[in-house]
């Protein structure tokens, strides 16, 4: 895979016409996350319009809810075509086993691919101080998110969202098919904002991530096209 094929680039605005702008600028881009803010504000039709251009879409609508409910929302998610799908591993080992089997269930009855599914262990904007403080949860964060992939893994599910500052002690514990997918990553050039625990592109790759999700440094910049060349050249450089 081209170094590039591994950034997904989060396309978070608030309708269709700034989703099409954007998704007309960045030509190149082949992967596209599609996540709470513009799935509430157009639906499906998105989707649709992104895989007309033949582009490979995460939908990131991150399900938390009770067994029953999250195997419903993953079924008919599953539906659609996507590549990647997300729950949160605090669903608990019942949900995310219900989900597992709902997305195949989902897919076949479409006559679709099932898509990826994938846990997220903790938001990359927690912090820490912010897990024990505020959550309070008594364990170490390399520590928690840990378990939640074991419990993942055990459950039946194909990789887990993480931070790249995660990613090496986590390539140790799972086999290679098992997909690190890494939001939280910043360039040296862009600002941190609510990210809590980044690293830049470079970092996470060689850190062992199977996908980059970046968001505004891209689509916030004056400039979108110019910073997703200077990410694949960073990202180049070291491939
Ligand atoms: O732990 C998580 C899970 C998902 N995200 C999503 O990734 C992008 C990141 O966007 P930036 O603008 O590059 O910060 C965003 O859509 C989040 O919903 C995450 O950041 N952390």
């Amino acid at each position: 895979m081209n170094a590039e094929d591994r950034v997904i680039v989060a396309l978070d605005v608030p309708d269709e016409r700034s989703a099409i702008e954007l998704v007309e600028r960045l030509e190149q881009v082949s992967f596209w996350k599609v996540g709470l803010e513009l799935f509430t504000s157009t639906g499906p039709k998105i989707l649709e319009l992104l895989k007309s251009r033949q582009k490979r879409i995460f939908l990131d609508l991150k399900f938390h809810d009770i067994p029953n409910t999250v195997a419903g929302a993953c079924r008919a998610a599953s539906r659609y075509g996507v590549d990647l799908l997300t729950i949160h591993a605090t669903s608990g080992k019942e949900a995310l086993k219900a989900a597992t089997e709902a997305v195949q269930v989902g897919a076949s009855s479409a006559g679709v691919k099932p898509p990826k599914l994938i846990a997220i262990t903790l938001l990359t904007s927690i912090s820490s101080r912010q897990l024990a403080f505020d959550l309070k949860i008594p364990l170490e964060l390399p520590e928690y998110v840990l378990e939640m992939l074991l419990m993942a893994q055990e459950t039946g599910l194909d990789g887990v969202v993480c931070s790249p500052q995660e990613v090496a002690q986590l390539r140790q514990t799972c086999e290679k098919d098992f997909l690190l997918v890494c939001p939280g990553v910043r360039p040296t050039w862009a600002a941190a904002k609510d990210q809590a625990r980044s690293l830049t592109p470079a970092q996470a790759i060689a850190a062992g991530a199977d996908y980059l999700v970046i968001g505004r440094p891209i689509t916030e910049s004056d400039n979108p096209e110019l910073a997703w060349k200077k990410i694949c050249e960073e990202l180049a450089a070291i491939s």
